[in-house]
């Protein structure tokens, strides 16, 4: 990390600026309002959790932040920068401090892991084919994937591998926000509790502020800093794991302290 990022990360006010601010969001699909003036504020270095029952809105949040969903009214602000208001040179430089791992991976079938990684360098920045090789190689090992993999294609690898090589192109420009959604799907639990270890790892190391949508209970809490639950349009709670234990509300209740829940707090304990 350089110099500066270091000076930086000391300065009491970093670790409490908000890396996205949403204010009064609303969003929906003609008459079905899918998000009602909800509010949401993400600092900087922490893991935020994203939990809410099916069909509430977690994807439509994170689609929207991201740009891909349009909004009804409300305010983005991400980086400090609220998007309404920028340039188109701006919001470039914006997008490129933003990392995206989409459920499922959605790697490009017919490019190689090395080619994936270097699908965002190739779309943003202008780099000899021998830097773009090298930053990917980097990416790889940064992700625990072996050198190998550089040259697999997605059918060629493993569901935790595919997450893996996923997050390394999530990675590829050194952002400083990553959206998560549903990281951990599809893994067995070694592998969704490494996935959730290395995405702490780049927390410490990289300094990442992440945005993880999840069903996993244990991601819940074993990585996350803070955990907000969506519901009736908007985030209905938020805060710590004991915030969630002592929420009254029905849906937080049945969800943090039911059997699954209890049983990986025992285990924790
Ligand atoms: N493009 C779309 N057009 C119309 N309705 C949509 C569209 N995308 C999402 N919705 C609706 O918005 C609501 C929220 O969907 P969303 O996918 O965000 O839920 P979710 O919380 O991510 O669910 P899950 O946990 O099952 O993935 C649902 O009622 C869904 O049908």
């Amino acid at each position: 990390m350089s110099t500066a990022a270091t000076e930086r990360q000391q300065d009491p006010a970093y670790e409490h600026e908000a890396v996205l601010s949403v204010r009064d969001l609303t969003v929906g699909f003609g008459s079905h309002i899918v998000l009602d003036k909800l509010n949401l504020e993400i600092f900087r270095g922490e893991i935020l959790g994203f939990v809410g029952a099916s069909g509430t809105g977690k994807s439509v949040l994170m689609r929207t932040v991201l740009r891909l969903l349009a909004k009804r009214s409300g305010t983005i602000k991400i980086l400090g920068a609220e998007y309404d208001r920028m340039s188109e040179v701006d919001r470039i430089a914006l997008d490129m401090r933003l990392g995206v791992l989409f459920q499922h991976g959605a790697l490009f079938s017919a490019l190689t892991v090395r080619e994936n990684i270097q699908v965002p360098m190739r779309e943003y920045l202008d780099l000899p084919q021998s830097l773009m090789d090298e930053l990917a190689r980097v990416k790889i090992e940064l992700v625990g994937l072996a050198p190998e993999a550089a040259d697999k294609y997605p059918s060629e690898l493993s569901g935790g591998m595919i997450k893996r090589a996923a997050l390394a192109r999530a990675l590829a420009l050194d952002p400083d926000l990553v959206f998560l959604d549903e990281p951990t799907s599809g893994l067995d639990p070694i592998g969704a509790a490494e996935f959730d270890e290395l995405i702490a790892k780049l927390r410490d190391t990289l300094g990442l502020t992440v945005y993880m949508v999840t069903h996993d209970l244990d991601s819940l809490f074993s990585v996350c800093d803070r955990i907000a639950v969506l519901g009736n349009k908007k985030v209905l709670v938020e805060g710590t794991v004991e915030d969630m234990l002592a929420c009254d509300d029905p849906w937080v209740q049945s969800y943090f302290r039911g059997k699954r829940a209890r049983s990986i707090v025992r285990h924790d304990e």
